[in-house]
């Protein structure tokens, strides 16, 4: 299976504070990969840390390497921009634009490419909201403004517009915390459907949801990596005492 994101050694430091240690992981294309973890323990920053977002904060500090497709995304000639487009991103709250319909929301990234006709913005509002299923629920309201959908909605709204501007990884932090046990199983067979498309890492409090979604697992701890590898094995047969111990709620 190809790797379609390394990561190599890679620190994430906060002044003091070292919060991603020394992590080394590949990412096979098309599958889904899930980061477990007690709260604290790095997840989010992980990853911020594959689609350049830490350089929007200024105490961070990312040494290591990300590969995309065998090419360091930290690169100095490339451009981080670019690697946002490439590696999209959905949030655990729901944030589609307010000021905004359902229809501008879907086609708002894929506009910064630049003008674009009304017939493309049609197809690519129809055929992201398909892949989402939300097409139908929405088709006739596409001029409504975006909060007037519910949460689950949104959320499947806010990854239509993550997909419009087709990337090649997508990932999410928590995507269904916020919602309701209905919309967290569309939001989860969504993801098993995306796939076919694009490859998933997801950051979940939620140790079923993991092993419900994901090919692969990775569990962190402290910052340091404890353990990863294929997600039945993980969650049935453990190789680190720690892990373990998570899995089988002893701490965390
Ligand atoms: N922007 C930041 N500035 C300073 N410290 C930060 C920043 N972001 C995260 N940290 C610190 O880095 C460590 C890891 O935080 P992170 O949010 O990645 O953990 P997490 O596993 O995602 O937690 P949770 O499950 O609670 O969301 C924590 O000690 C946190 O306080």
């Amino acid at each position: 299976m190809k790797t379609k994101v390394t990561i190599d050694k890679l620190n994430v430091h906060f002044g003091q504070t070292h919060a991603v240690k020394d992590v080394s992981i590949d990412v096979p294309e098309n599958t889904v990969t899930a980061i477990i973890g007690p709260s604290g323990c790095g997840k989010s920053t992980m990853l911020r840390a594959l689609n350049r977002m830490h350089d929007l904060f200024p105490n961070a500090k990312v040494t290591g390497k990300v590969l995309l497709d065998g090419n360091d995304i930290y690169d100095r000639s490339v451009d981080p921009v670019s690697i946002r487009r490439r590696v999209g991103m959905v949030f655990q709250k729901p944030n589609p634009f307010p000021a905004m319909s359902i229809y501008d929301n879907v086609v708002a990234g894929y506009k910064l490419n630049g003008r674009i006709k009304k017939s493309e913005a049609d197809e690519i509002v129809e055929t992201s909201l398909r892949r989402v299923a939300l097409w139908d629920e929405v088709k006739d309201r596409l001029k409504s403004n975006s909060m007037e959908l519910s949460g689950g909605q949104q959320q499947r709204l806010c990854i239509a517009r993550t997909i419009a501007v087709q990337p090649e990884v997508i990932l999410m932090d928590e995507p269904a915390s916020a919602l309701d046990p209905i919309s967290t199983l569309k939001i989860e067979e969504l993801i098993e459907e995306l796939t076919e498309k694009y490859t998933i890492i997801i950051v979940t409090h939620n140790m079923q949801q993991a092993a419900r979604v994901s090919d692969y697992t990775a569990f962190f701890y402290m910052g340091d990596l404890i353990e990863w590898g294929d997600t039945k094995k993980l969650f049935t047969n453990p190789e680190k005492r720690q892990t373990e111990d998570y899995i089988t709620g002893r701490f965390g």
